[in-house]
C-alpha cells in the first residue's frame, strides 16, 4: 500500500528530495521529539497528581464507617468511582500520549488513551481520549479530505520516554496533488510496525491505528443492529472492543447502569481478547460464552454435531412447549385423600378445569400453578361442603358461601392436599424439564411428533454423561424453559447465603490477621488509623461492605440475573449462533441496540447461519445496517492466496478481503508418507518454529486432536526448551485466535469432517500473522498451495 504522505523517515530516506541536510534533519527531529517529551512530561505528572488524589480519598472512604443507610450507600458508590479512576489511571500508563493533530487554524490537539485536563485555573485541555469528536480526525482525514488536519503526528513512547515520531502532512499543495483515494491507509508506519509485531497470545487494543473503515462502525451513531461483515483478520473484533469502550465513554450515563455484553464463541477467546478493553480503561463489560450466559450454569460437555444442530434448530420451540406442558397431567384414577375425617376425591372433574383455567391466564407454568391450585381447590370445597352441608331433606346447601371460603382455606394449609394437587401441575426448574426430556425416549416420543427416529435418538443423552454436566447447545433451552415455567431464582438465594457465609469466615480470618498482627507499641501509642480498622469494623460489617460494593458492578449484577436487559449487545463471531441461541441472546436486549460481528464463510457450527438476513428477519424484519470490512491486517498476501481458494467454493460471491501486506514466507507445503509421519512432522515443524519468538499453534482435524496433543507432549519433553510447546487446537477452538505461525494437519480431513468442513479449513488456514506450513499425506483439496 503506498502513501503519498510525506513522513519523517521518508524524508530522511530521501535527503536530496528537498533542500535539507540529513544532519539538518536530524537537528529538527530531535528538536520535535524533545518537545514531544515536554509535552510527555506534563501530561504524566499530571497524571501521577490524579491518581495520588483518587488513591488518597479511596483512603479516606475506606476509613469511614457507619452512619445512615443513605450515607453507606454514598460511601459505596464514592468507592467504586476511586477504584474505578485507579483503574482508568493505570490502564492509561502504557503509551499514554499517541497522537498529534496540527490544524490549519493553528490549533494544535494531542490524542491519548484518556482525556485529561490542568489542573490550572482555565482547566486546559492537555490530552484529548481518543473518543472524543475532536480526535477523530486522527483516524480519518486523508490528504483528499483532510478534515483542516495540516499534519498528523504519530508519537511511540516506551516507559515515559518519546521514542520516534512520524508525521503525514496533510494540507500541502503536493500531498494534495497526487492524494490517494479517500479509503487509503492512515498512520501507515505505525500499521506496519503494528501488525508485524510478533504475537503474545493476548490481543492488543488499535487505538493508535484504527482506520477509516474501522472508526465508521467504532463511532457509529445507529441504535438499532448493525452487523459487521468482514472476512478473517479484517479486525471485526477489535472493530467489536473499540466501539464497545466507544459506547461507553459516548454513552456512560445509560450504558454504566445497563450494562454492555460481549459474546464471544468460547472461553479460550474471551481470555484471548479479555485485556483489550481493560487496556482502554474500561472494567464493567461482561464477557461471556452461549454456554455461561445463563445463571449458575457453565457448559462443559462438548455435543455431538448431529445433537448440537438438533438443539439449536427453531423446532426446539415447540418441543419444549409441549415438553412443560407434558407437566400439567389430569389423573387417570381417582386419588383419594382425608380432610377432616371425610374422603376427598381427585379425578378428573376437579383437575382438568382447574388446569384449562390455569392454561388460559397465559402465565408461564410456576406462576400459573396458583391459578390451577386454587380452582381446584374451590372444587375441592365445594365437593367437601355437598358432602357435609347438604340438607338431608332437600339436598340444598345449609353451608354459607362464607364457610364455603373458609373449608378452602383451611385445605390451602393442608399438606396431603395440596401434595396430591402437585402432581398434576408441579413446580418446576429449568434443568429437570432438559434432564427428563433428554433423559427418556418415551417422554421424548411425545413431544417431538413429525421428527425422525434418528433424530429423537440423538438427542437422547448418552447415560454415561452425570445429569449436571450440560453442553453450550443445552444453556439456550435452559434459557427457553425458564421462561416457559417463568423461573424464580429461590436456588440463587441459597447461593447467596452460602457466599454470604464464605465471606462473613474471611473476614473474620481478616480481623483475626490484623487484630494479632498489630505492633504492641503501636496499640499504646492510640494511632487512630489503626484503631479504626479493627475496633469499628466487625466482621460482618466488613463482610456486607464487601458484598454491597460487590454487587454495585453492573456486570456482576448482571451476570446472576437471567433476566437482566443490557443496553447494548456485541456478539462476535455471531455466524456460529444457533436460531434457539439467537432467542436466548435477544431476550437479554429488548431495545435491540446490536453490534453483531462475523463472518458467513467460516461457519462451523453445525447450527450456525450463513445468512444474517435468516437470522435477524424473526426479530427486526429488515430494519437492520450492514458494514462490510475489506482489508485482511492478520494473514499476510501468500497464504491469504491459498485461501482466497476456499472462499471461492464456499461463497463464491463473497469478495475475499485484501491482505495489507505480504511476509515474503510462501506457505510451505509438507508431503508425507503416512498418517504417523504426518503427525510426527507436524509437531517437529511446530517445536522447531516454536523455539523462536512468536507463538505457534498445530491445528488439527477433531479426530486427529488427541493423538497429536499426545505426540505433542511428549516430543516437547524431548525436546529439552524452557518455552512452552505449541498449542495443539481444534478448528473450534481457533475460532478468532491468530499465531504468528500456524501448521495445519490434513487438510482432506479437515474439509471431509462436516458439511461445513470448508469452512474449517478456510479458518484455519486464516489464522496466521506470518507464517503457514501444511502438513499431509492425502492429496490437498482444491490443489491448495499451487
Ligand atoms: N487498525 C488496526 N491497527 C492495528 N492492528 C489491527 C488493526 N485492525 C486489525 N488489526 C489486527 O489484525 C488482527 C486481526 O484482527 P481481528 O482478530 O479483530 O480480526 P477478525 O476480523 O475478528 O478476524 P477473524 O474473523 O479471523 O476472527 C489483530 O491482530 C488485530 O489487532
Amino acid at each position: 500500500m503506498k502513501s503519498a504522505h510525506r513522513t519523517d523517515a521518508q524524508e530522511r530516506a530521501e535527503p536530496g528530495a528537498d533542500s535539507e541536510s540529513t544532519s539538518d534533519h536530524q537537528v529538527r527531529e530531535d528538536r520535535e521529539i524533545s518537545t514531544e517529551q515536554q509535552h510527555l512530561d506534563v501530561v504524566y505528572a499530571r497524571l501521577d497528581r490524579m491518581r495520588a488524589s483518587a488513591e488518597r480519598r479511596l483512603q479516606q472512604t475506606l476509613r469511614e464507617s457507619g452512619g445512615t443507610p443513605q450515607a453507606r450507600s454514598e460511601r459505596e458508590s464514592y468507592e467504586r468511582l476511586y477504584t474505578d479512576d485507579l483503574t482508568k489511571f493505570d490502564a492509561a500508563e502504557h503509551n499514554l500520549y499517541f497522537g498529534r493533530l496540527d490544524m490549519g487554524s493553528g490549533e494544535t490537539r494531542a490524542i491519548g488513551r484518556i482525556g485529561i485536563l490542568d489542573d490550572d485555573s482555565d482547566d486546559t485541555t492537555l490530552l484529548l481520549d481518543w473518543r472524543a469528536p475532536l480526535s477523530r480526525p486522527f483516524y480519518l482525514a486523508t490528504p483528499a479530505a483532510p478534515e483542516e488536519v495540516r499534519r498528523r503526528r504519530h508519537i511511540r513512547t516506551r516507559s515515559r520516554a518519546v521514542r520516534g515520531i512520524s508525521d503525514e502532512v496533510l494540507e500541502s499543495d503536493s500531498a494534495v496533488a497526487d492524494a490517494p483515494a479517500g479509503g487509503d491507509v492512515v498512520n501507515e508506519t505505525a500499521l506496519i510496525s503494528a501488525l508485524n509485531a510478533a504475537r503474545t497470545g493476548e490481543m492488543t487494543d488499535i487505538v493508535e491505528t484504527i482506520q477509516r473503515e474501522q472508526d465508521l462502525i467504532i463511532r457509529s451513531p445507529h441504535r438499532g443492529v448493525m452487523v459487521v461483515q468482514g472476512g478473517p483478520g479484517t479486525g471485526k473484533t477489535a472493530v467489536a472492543l473499540h466501539r464497545a469502550a466507544y459506547l461507553l465513554y459516548t454513552h456512560r450515563d445509560v450504558l454504566a447502569r445497563s450494562g454492555v455484553l460481549i459474546i464471544g464463541p468460547n472461553d479460550d477467546f474471551l481470555t484471548y481478547i479479555g485485556q483489550v478493553l481493560p487496556s482502554l480503561g474500561e472494567t464493567g463489560v461482561l464477557l461471556s460464552t452461549i454456554g455461561n450466559l445463563y445463571p449458575g450454569v457453565r457448559a462443559s460437555v462438548v455435543e455431538p454435531r448431529l445433537a448440537a444442530a438438533l438443539k439449536g434448530d427453531l423446532r426446539m420451540v415447540d418441543v419444549l412447549k409441549r415438553a412443560v406442558r407434558e407437566y400439567q397431567t389430569v389423573p387417570r384414577q381417582p386419588v383419594t385423600v382425608t380432610f377432616d375425617g371425610y374422603p376427598l376425591t381427585i379425578d378428573k372433574s376437579v383437575i382438568q378445569p382447574a388446569r384449562g383455567r390455569a392454561r388460559s391466564s397465559r402465565r408461564p407454568h410456576n406462576r400459573a400453578r396458583s391459578v390451577f391450585i386454587r380452582n381446584a381447590l374451590d372444587a375441592l370445597a365445594e365437593q367437601h361442603a355437598r358432602r357435609i352441608g347438604s340438607s338431608t331433606i332437600d339436598g340444598s346447601q345449609l353451608l354459607s358461601r362464607g364457610d364455603i371460603a373458609d373449608i378452602r382455606d383451611e385445605m390451602r394449609t393442608d399438606p396431603d392436599i395440596l401434595t396430591a394437587l402437585g402432581e398434576f401441575w408441579p413446580p418446576l426448574t429449568p434443568q429437570k424439564v432438559i434432564t427428563e426430556l433428554f433423559g427418556s425416549t418415551a417422554r421424548l416420543r411425545k413431544v417431538t411428533t413429525g421428527w425422525t427416529d434418528d433424530e429423537r435418538t440423538a438427542l437422547l443423552r448418552d447415560h454415561h454423561r452425570p445429569v449436571a454436566d450440560v453442553s453450550a447447545a443445552d444453556v439456550p433451552l435452559l434459557d427457553e424453559v425458564a421462561e416457559l415455567i417463568g423461573y424464580d431464582t429461590d436456588g440463587e438465594s441459597e447461593r447467596d447465603r452460602v457466599e454470604w457465609r464464605h465471606r462473613l469466615a474471611e473476614a473474620q480470618d481478616a480481623l483475626d490477621i490484623l487484630t494479632g498482627s498489630a505492633p504492641q507499641d503501636l496499640e499504646d501509642e492510640l494511632d487512630p488509623e489503626i484503631l479504626m480498622a479493627y475496633d469499628v469494623i466487625d466482621a460482618e460489617q466488613l463482610a456486607s461492605r464487601q458484598v454491597q460494593r460487590e454487587r454495585l458492578t453492573t456486570a456482576e449484577r448482571a451476570y446472576g440475573d437471567r433476566t437482566w436487559a443490557f443496553g447494548h449487545v456485541i456478539v462476535d463471531e455471531a455466524q456460529e449462533i444457533s436460531a434457539m441461541g439467537w432467542r436466548m441472546i435477544m431476550r437479554r436486549i429488548p431495545n435491540r441496540w446490536m453490534t453483531i460481528i462475523g463472518d458467513t464463510a467460516q461457519t462451523s457450527d453445525p447450527a450456525g447461519t450463513t445468512s444474517w438476513d435468516a437470522v435477524l428477519h424473526p426479530y427486526v424484519a429488515d430494519r437492520w445496517r450492514r458494514h462490510d470490512l475489506t482489508v485482511n491486517y492478520r494473514t499476510p498476501g501468500e497464504i491469504m492466496d491459498s485461501a482466497t481458494t476456499v472462499l471461492a467454493q464456499i461463497a463464491p460471491d463473497q469478495p475475499a478481503p485484501t491482505s495489507i501486506r505480504r511476509s515474503g514466507h510462501p506457505p510451505q507445503d509438507i508431503r508425507t508418507d503416512s498418517a504417523d509421519d504426518t503427525v510426527t512432522t507436524a509437531v517437529r515443524v511446530a517445536l522447531e518454529a516454536g523455539a523462536g519468538p512468536g507463538v505457534v499453534a498445530v491445528i488439527v482435524p477433531d479426530l486427529l486432536a488427541d493423538v497429536v496433543d499426545a505426540s505433542m507432549r511428549t516430543a516437547s519433553a524431548e525436546f529439552g526448551d524452557d518455552t512452552p510447546a505449541p498449542r495443539v487446537l481444534t478448528v473450534g477452538a481457533v475460532k478468532g485466535l491468530e499465531f504468528d505461525m500456524t501448521v495445519v494437519v490434513e487438510p482432506a480431513a479437515l474439509v471431509a469432517q462436516s458439511d461445513r468442513g470448508l469452512g474449517d479449513l478456510y479458518v484455519a488456514l486464516t489464522r496466521a500473522t506470518q507464517r503457514l506450513a501444511v502438513v499431509h499425506a492425502e492429496e490437498l483439496p482444491l490443489d491448495l498451495l499451487s
